[in-house]
């Protein structure tokens, strides 16, 4: 028999625990954001590769210019112009100096860079500062040499400078690009599809006749699942019957990754999923957990694939694919951050009494003036609502022994989004 009611931790273990790891692919560089690594990427080179200069100014020797003041500044003989992206060809030797320009290598025997603004350089009319012939005259100098960029004073050759995991973001773009990554082995997308099942249920371009709503839960999860890197396919609206679903959901899987139904895992006459699971071969690894909203959730494992029933009360299946889904579609990209670790915050108003179950309470949680997250609970808390899911960007977590808890009390916190500016409500 399959485990029930447990915790959210151990749904997300036993989530995490059946996850098989996705393919990997070539993708082009300027094709790689928001995919995920699938290599460590090992610096080849130090970076920088050269010495080179962080100013536009002066190359110099430390020796012949440390003296100089404005009262008495130290003249030097100009020897050489470096641009950026030439190499100098002279080495620089008593008194001499070479105009340098930022990002040029340092020439040999340099170890100090004077920049304009400490020279007797003038600006010209458009900005820019004077050629000064083959003398210049230096009246302010750093505390010591070597203000410069040394060789791997950025990243040294063989460190490990991207794990593979993560997430390709712009910064990682720079790294990848600085290293020669025109192409970039990515974890491949997964596959998914969601179904909705219920025969309440029309499309959302339908008019609902009485009794019926449109199907709201099916696009929601695709959009999720889609935010999180899978490629999803929203099926069509399944009728509450076993033969209808067995079927759907066999042809569903020897094509997709994952798939997701919701609807049909309570206890009601019509909730058929977890049997229909069974029906065609999946195990159930558990029904139920022990939480609200999103109890009724069932995961079963077809093949090496999960197949994962929300429930059809929309912030319940929002939830759950928040807490589970989402988990499951990171850890198939190679990812590490699918855990959530519960953060602390101050509670600003009371919460009434707790039910025999632990709750996750929608909430929205504000960094307050004093630079504290505070986390304040929605009205509405009934898992058939819908309305408020847009204003929560936290669970308050709220165990089943605790009768109440109360404003001020130090709470713990699911952040599902980046906490707001400050609160007005604290
Ligand atoms: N006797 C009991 N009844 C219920 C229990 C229980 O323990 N004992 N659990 C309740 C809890 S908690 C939940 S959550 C719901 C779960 O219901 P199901 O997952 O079986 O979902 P349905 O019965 O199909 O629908 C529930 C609700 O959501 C609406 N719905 C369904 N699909 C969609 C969709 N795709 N888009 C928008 N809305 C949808 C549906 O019309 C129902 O109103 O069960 C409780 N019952
Ligand atoms: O588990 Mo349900 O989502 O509380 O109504
Ligand atoms: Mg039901």
């Amino acid at each position: 028999m399959y485990k029930q009611y447990i915790s959210v931790d151990e749904a997300l273990q036993e989530i995490i625990n059946h996850t098989p790891r996705a393919n990997t692919e070539i993708v082009p560089l300027d094709q790689a954001v928001g995919r995920v690594l699938a290599r460590d990427v090992v610096a080849d080179t130090p970076v920088p590769s050269f010495a080179k200069s962080p100013l536009d100014g002066f190359a110099v020797r430390f020796e012949d210019v440390k003296t100089a003041t404005k009262e008495n500044p130290v003249a030097l003989t100009v020897v050489e112009e470096i641009p950026a992206g030439h190499l100098p060809k002279v080495t620089l030797t008593l008194g001499q100096a070479a105009r340098i320009m930022t990002g040029a290598p340092l020439p040999e025997g340099a170890d100090t860079i004077i920049k304009f603004e400490d020279t007797s350089l003038v600006m010209s009319e458009k900005q820019h500062y004077e050629a000064c012939g083959d003398k210049v005259t230096i009246f302010n100098v750093p505390k010591s040499a070597g203000n410069y960029a040394e060789i791997g004073e950025d990243i040294n050759k063989g460190d490990v400078i991207l794990n593979a995991g993560c997430v390709i973001e712009p910064a990682v773009i720079a790294v990848l690009a600085t290293f020669g990554y025109a192409h970039v082995a990515v974890y491949t997308r997964p596959s998914a599809i969601v179904f909705a099942s219920g025969d309440e249920l029309v499309n959302v371009d339908d008019d609902p006749m009485p009794g019926k709503i449109r199907n709201s839960n099916s696009p929601s999860i695709a959009a999720q699942l889609q935010l999180w890197g899978a490629n999803v396919d929203v099926g069509k609206i399944v009728q509450d019957q076993e033969e209808i679903i067995a079927a759907t959901l066999i042809h569903a899987l020897q094509r997709y990754q994952l798939v997701v139904t919701t609807g049909g895992v309570s206890v009601g006459d019509y909730d058929v999923m977890k049997d229909v699971f069974q029906k065609i071969g999946a195990e159930i690894i558990f029904w139920r957990v022990n939480m609200r909203p999103g109890t009724p959730m069932v995961v079963a494992k077809w093949d090496d694939k999960l197949i994962i029933g929300l429930s059809g009360n929309p912030s319940a299946a929002y939830i759950s694919c928040e807490l589970f889904v989402r988990a499951y579609v990171y850890k198939m990209q190679g990812r590490f951050d699918f855990w959530r670790e519960p953060v602390t915050a101050t509670l600003v108003e009371d919460v009434g009494k707790a039910v025999n179950q632990d709750r996750y309470l929608r909430a929205v949680a504000n960094i307050n003036q004093a630079g504290n997250l505070v986390v304040k609970p929605l009205a509405k808390q009934k898992s058939g609502i819908l309305g408020n899911m847009i204003d929560a960007n936290a669970l308050v977590y709220v165990p089943a022994d605790d009768n109440k808890i109360y404003k001020g009390d130090q709470v713990k916190v699911i952040l599902l989004k980046a906490p707001k500016g400050e609160s007005v409500n604290d």
